[in-house]
């Protein structure tokens, strides 16, 4: 023979108030959601539900009431609910759906009593149902239609039934219900949606949604975008955050469903990218999960936010035709954001090309603007590098971007997608020195013998050196590292480490490079003190003199310096300084 299940109406209690509900303070929203749904389905008249605190809470509503049988089929059955319709799904207009809700009052009272008269006839109910399994029905006594739940607090729960906790949970969950609310008589709801409602002159709108804003958020919104997404019946608004915040910081929204509050701080209802605004909206078709307090993935919810970041786009483009200056002003505080969309979005990828300033060699402009001035510009990916060739660059006519913050390398790399002529390549900066002025052939000759000792000076720490004459003539000497040679160097530093046999694999790969990928030490003939070190005759002079040089341009450049750089500018400084001040023979030497 078949048996029932046996429920332990304990176990079950425990499992909701640690796994699906997040604090005992959802019992009132399940009552309220209980009292609207019956008032729903009475369908005649606005409804009240009226909360009253005391030694006990009790929840009064003039919805539609229960039946004797009703009660025992839908009280005293978990997970049995009226909501659902024949195929289980969740039925349309109703708050809740999974049949487990009146439970959650036992994460707060050890006994609940309901007192129910059915709308549609027979008499008046009285149910009280136990935390141990137990329930009892009763004749009760109620005149009018509706119901009664009433909760007498359990030893260490009664905080929660205080009138202040049940007047901010009431205010919390229920402000913006559809029927009217009160708590031991002061009205709750008022009026619905501040969005929706009506208002003499968009002005007075405005006001009114940014006090909203900083009641709810804290904040006086740079701007307010009205949101509508009919697939998900949903309404609402997105207030434009008036300082920076990092794109990490994920967007927490005020979602309400069918207008009761599902949380306070819902993850996911915007892309990602859309950091800087924070929502609050109302949605008759998203699901709640079973906990009710956060969104159900599904379609529609992916649907909804792709819906809900078009129209955050959308205004930022209206923006950039209509308002330049406050376009402006909003890309001071959130030109991250909008650099990250513009990485898969045509619209903001326009509008980062015509209004964000990027860093250049020939000061700050938009990526528009330098691209119309210099048809062959070059950007780097590194902001050290462009720090350090941005001058040398520009020197040579090469103008340069510096694509080496966040995001924005890969927004000049995509440039293409939105005018096929924009291309900025990367620069390489072994490529600066065929910019370089070659020196003529009896100078070049004259500085073979230093050129020799130079070598043999900074040979031991791999690069090369070169004479060139460039501009800035301020510069005496520069440090360029190809891409070809820090791939080498890398090499080389990964040989040190590794084991034998793949050391020579790695040794034969180094040999394949070219001698002309070492990094070079490129001294700059335009400027008079390398001239005048070039000038030198002293051997050990121009040894230091050089190896001083390479450690300078290293350090000029933000290179990162080796042990054997370290030692040679420490060496090279001291050996300096031994001949700046001319003492062959320390006196305290004996
Ligand atoms: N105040 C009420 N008036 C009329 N019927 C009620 C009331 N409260 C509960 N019920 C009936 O009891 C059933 C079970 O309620 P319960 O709160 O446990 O689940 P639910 O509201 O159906 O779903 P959910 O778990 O999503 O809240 C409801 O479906 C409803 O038929």
């Amino acid at each position: 023979m078949d048996q029932a299940f046996q429920v332990d109406l304990r176990g079950v209690v425990d499992l909701l108030s640690r796994h699906l509900y997040s604090s005992p303070r959802v019992y009132l929203r399940e009552l309220l959601q209980n009292g609207v749904d019956a008032i729903t389905a009475r369908g005649d008249g606005p409804g009240r539900i009226r909360v009253e605190t005391g030694a006990e809470l009790r929840v009064h509503d003039d919805g539609i009431g229960l039946t004797e049988a009703e009660v025992h089929e839908l009280l005293a059955t978990i997970g049995r609910s009226s909501k659902r319709d024949e195929l289980g799904l969740a039925r349309h207009d109703f708050l809740g759906q999974f049949g487990i809700g009146l439970l959650s009052a036992f994460l707060v009272a050890d006994e609940i009593t309901v007192v129910t008269r059915s709308a549609r006839g027979g008499d008046a109910v009285r149910w009280t149902g136990f935390a141990d399994g137990r329930y009892r029905v009763e004749p009760g006594t109620r005149e009018e239609p509706g119901t009664t739940v009433s909760l007498r607090p359990r030893h260490g729960a009664s905080d929660w039934l205080t009138p202040a906790t049940v007047t901010e949970l009431a205010a919390t969950y229920g402000e913006l219900l559809p029927v009217e609310l009160t708590v031991d008589g002061r009205r709750i709801t008022a009026g619905g949606p501040p969005w929706r409602a009506a208002y003499p002159d968009p002005g007075r709108r405005r006001a009114t949604l940014e006090e909203y804003s900083r009641r709810l958020f804290g904040f006086t919104p740079f701007d307010v975008i009205d949101l509508e997404v009919p697939e998900a019946g949903l309404t609402g608004v997105a207030f434009v955050l008036p300082q920076p915040v990092t794109p990490s910081a994920r967007g927490a929204h005020r979602v309400y469903l069918k207008r009761m509050l599902l949380a306070e701080g819902v993850e996911g209802l915007l892309p990602d990218w859309a950091f800087f605004v924070r929502c609050v909206v109302d949605a008759g078709e998203l699901r709640p999960t079973a906990g009710r307090e956060a969104l159900y993935e599904d379609e529609l919810l992916d649907a909804t936010r792709e819906a809900l970041g078009r129209q955050v786009r959308q205004w930022l483009v209206r923006l950039s035709e209509t308002d330049p200056a406050k376009l402006r002003a909003f890309l001071r505080l959130h030109h991250l954001g909008v650099k990250a969309m513009a990485l898969n979005d045509d619209d903001m990828l326009r509008i980062v090309d015509r209004w964000l300033e990027f860093e250049t060699s020939d000061g700050p402009m938009t990526l528009a603007e330098f691209r119309t001035r210099h048809r062959d510009g070059r950007y780097t990916a590194d902001v050290d590098e462009f720090r350090r060739l941005a001058a040398v660059s520009g020197a040579q006519g090469v103008a340069l971007v510096n694509g080496g913050y966040v995001y924005d390398a890969g927004i000049i790399e995509r440039l293409p997608a939105i005018d096929p002529d924009a291309v900025l390549r990367p620069l390489d900066a072994s490529e600066l020195t065929s910019h370089f002025g070659v020196l003529d052939p009896e100078t070049e000759l004259a500085l073979r013998p230093f050129l020799s000792v130079a070598q043999r000076a900074v040979d031991p720490l791999g690069c090369e050196v070169v004479v060139r004459d460039f501009d800035p003539a301020s510069l005496p000497a520069l440090y360029l590292t190809s891409r070809a040679a820090r791939h080498q160097a890398e090499l080389r530093e990964t040989r040190e480490s590794a084991d034998a046999l793949w050391s020579d694999v790695l040794g034969a790969l180094e040999g394949m490079a070219a001698v002309s990928d070492r990094p070079q030490l490129v001294l700059n003939h335009r400027n008079p003190l390398a001239r005048r070190i070039a000038a030198l005759k002293e051997t050990g002079l121009i040894e230091l003199a050089v190896q001083a040089l390479y450690g300078q341009a290293l350090l000029l450049g933000h290179h990162p310096l080796r042990a054997a750089d370290t030692a040679v500018l420490n060496r090279s400084f001291l050996g300096l300084l031994d001949w700046a001040v001319h003492d062959p023979a320390p006196e305290d030497d004996e």
